[in-house]
């Protein structure tokens, strides 16, 4: 069956493509529904079943014989190490630190921080979660402490597990202080920690508080997996909001591991034993979905890749890796790249290795801009597929599915709508655009299995954020357009989130802390265009009256603390101090605006300004930070 065949299967009848696909799960008892619907409005997927995660993903294929293959390689370019974990050798680490978390009375149910860098450890930490139905919320490195401590207030979790720290290139993340910090600052007290200690970095522990990894696996019987109703969290994933307060997304288990194993094959093309590589971080969704769960429960090697697509040592790091482990599916972000395409354009490290084995490479996480998907194109020669979805999804929303059939590629569309996925372009009414037509982005309700179905803790922000503004259909935040043949194209986000080298980061979030600056009075953060990281955040600060300190030490204090309060990820590094900001007569700061004309685009004079002049007055503070020249 082609595509369009097995898009109509699922439109004609859901229930029964979904229980088909089922099939490939080995359930604790089989589920006799697919979708119920405990509220008009909320969707679960076999929540009748009985399941557990870690055994699909790790206990079945070692009894299918399968315990030889390597499950996970860990290669670093960072420490020079390459290390590889077979699926027994997996079962085993897993069930004993499930074991040693069960003895210290982690139960189904409780909530687990892990906060690791990219070490097979943190894929090993949120398995023995789901051995024992624990929900576990990794927290990506890259945010500081307070981020982690909201994250430790909304999940009230049991225990939290660490690496002692993490590496990036030419420093050393000291993870142990920003968790001892972060619990500090948190109202909620987690009752224990766990480090996994580094030999970069061995960190101190609180006697009776922090337990070592290893020590205090010593002598623990090793757990069995727990079975779990399929409407159970699997996991508990943060994503950046319009406000500093991040959105919990729950994602069930048995909706989880059936679409998961369904995509493996039917997006990546990937068959069980082949190797597949995500090259994105756990502590992201892509991490999740693509380097821990998804390949792991079809039976795929994974890779855990702790390095950067240059400077590790080279712009020819994808291509070993790709060559060394013969990968078979490889998914990447635009970003990086950018980065090896900036580094390396004329593809000559390439030339050092084999890819040949490779079948396609994906993109995913920010937008694909067409001179890096043709430079990539031109210097591998495979097929570049870009997809989209999002945090709140877990898997593809419009891709190119190739392992049932490889769609025409063009250049800027994600391609289609996979099965599960109704994508219908709305105007502010809520009807349909014709094709070619720009609109929200929605899509029409139940979403598919493996997506969200509420918010931690937030059911109200939920239906709020995602079910209120288009009646019966999933919002999700992006405009564009559907063109005649059906595919999609996505071109702006609908709200103040940004997108940072494939980082979903909240501006809103940025303001909350420039506001805590004792000097600003007023603030705004807009996200405006970069050539490399595709945006950046760009801060305007209005300082209170009578502070007359020098301009340069306020401003570096604000990247200062947007730094420590939300972390290096957020890359803020742009800040300008202007005496007003543009408004409507109304007071809404204008944005949207300012962004035009950092980015140097054609803009309107929106009928609403107050004061036209306060324009002028942001474009002298833009060429201030290199922007707005043209
Ligand atoms: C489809 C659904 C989704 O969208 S899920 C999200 C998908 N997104 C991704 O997978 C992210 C893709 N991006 C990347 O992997 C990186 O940005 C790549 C391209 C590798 C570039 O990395 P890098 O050069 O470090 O730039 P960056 O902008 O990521 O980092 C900014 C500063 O943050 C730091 N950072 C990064 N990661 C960590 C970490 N785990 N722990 C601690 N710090 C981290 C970087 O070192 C950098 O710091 P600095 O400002 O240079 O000092």
């Amino acid at each position: 069956m082609g595509y369009k065949d097995v898009y109509a299967s699922w439109q004609a009848d859901p229930e029964n493509f979904w229980m088909t696909q089922a099939e490939a799960i080995s359930w604790d008892q089989k589920p006799t529904r697919a979708l119920t619907s405990p509220d008009t409005d909320l969707y679960e997927w076999f929540a009748d079943s009985m399941v557990n995660t870690c055994y699909n993903a790790v206990d079945r294929h070692v009894e299918n014989g399968r315990g030889d293959q390597v499950a996970i390689i860990h290669d670093s370019p960072i420490t020079n190490s390459i290390h590889k974990i077979t699926f027994a050798e997996l079962k085993d680490r897993v069930a004993s630190l499930a074991g040693a978390l069960a003895a210290k009375g982690i139960t189904k149910g409780d909530r687990v921080i892990i906060y690791m860098p990219m070490v097979p450890e943190a894929l090993e930490a949120m398995l023995a979660c789901a051995r024992l139905g624990a929900i576990h919320s990794v927290v990506f490195g890259g945010f500081a402490s307070n981020e982690l401590a909201v994250r430790i207030d909304d999940a009230q979790p049991k225990a939290i597990i660490a690496a002692s720290c993490g590496l990036e290139p030419g420093r050393v993340v000291h993870y142990k202080p920003l968790v001892d910090g972060a619990i500090e600052l948190a109202q909620h007290k987690p009752e224990f920690t766990v480090i996994f200690q580094r030999e970069q970095e061995v960190a101190a522990l609180k006697d009776g508080y922090d337990f070592d990894w290893h020590g205090f696996q010593a002598g623990v019987t090793p757990a069995d997996c727990v079975p779990v109703e399929g409407n159970h969290p699997a996991y508990i994933l943060y994503t950046s909001g319009t406000t500093g307060q991040p959105k919990g997304v729950v994602r069930h288990t048995a909706g989880h591991l059936v679409a998961l194993n369904w995509s493996m094959k039917a997006i990546y093309n990937v068959d069980p034993g082949d190797v597949f590589w995500a090259a994105s971080d756990v502590g992201w969704v892509v991490g999740h979905s693509y380097i821990c769960y998804g390949p792991l429960i079809h039976g795929n090697t994974t890779i855990v890749f702790e390095g950067k697509p240059i400077g590790t040592p080279d712009a020819g790091t994808f291509w070993r890796i790709i060559d060394e482990h013969k990968v078979r599916s490889f998914f990447t972000a635009p970003t990086a790249f950018r980065a090896v395409k900036r580094e390396d354009p004329k593809g000559e490290f390439l030339a050092k290795y084999d890819i040949s084995h490779l079948r396609a490479i994906y993109l995913a996480g920010e937008r694909a801009d067409p001179d890096t998907i043709e430079w990539a194109q031109n210097v591998t020669g495979k097929p570049i597929y870009d997809h989209w979805w999002q945090t709140e999804t877990g898997w593809t929303i419009a891709g190119n599915p190739a392992g049932i059939e490889a769609l025409p590629v063009k250049i800027g569309s994600p391609t289609v709508a996979m099965p599960g996925y109704d994508i219908q372009v709305l105007d502010e009414g809520g009807n349909q655009m014709p094709a070619g037509e720009l609109g929200a982005i929605a899509v029409k309700l139940p979403l598919p299995p493996g997506t969200l179905p509420t918010l931690w803790n937030a059911e109200a922000r939920f239906r709020k954020s995602y079910l209120t503004t288009f009646p019966g259909y999933y919002e999700t935040g992006d405009a564009g357009i559907i063109d005649e043949d059906g595919y999609l194209y996505i071109m702006a986000r609908t709200d103040d989130v940004i997108n940072v080298a494939g980082h979903r980061l909240s501006t809103g979030a940025m303001e909350e802390v420039l506001a805590s600056h004792p000097d600003v009075a007023e603030c705004a953060v807009i996200g405006v265009t970069d050539q490399l990281k595709g945006q950046l955040p760009m801060g305007f600060v209005c300082l209170t009256t009578g502070v007359n300190r020098p301009h340069e030490e306020i401003t570096a204090e604000c990247v200062k603390l947007v730094r420590e309060k939300i972390g290096p990820v957020a890359a803020f590094k742009l800040c300008a101090v202007v005496d007003r900001l543009p408004k409507t007569r109304s007071g809404k700061i204008l944005r949207a605006t300012m962004v035009k004309l950092a980015d140097s685009e054609a803009f309107k004079l929106p009928a609403t300004i107050d004061d036209p002049a306060i324009l002028d007055e942001i474009k002298v503070a833009l060429q201030g930070l290199g922007y707005a020249k043209g």
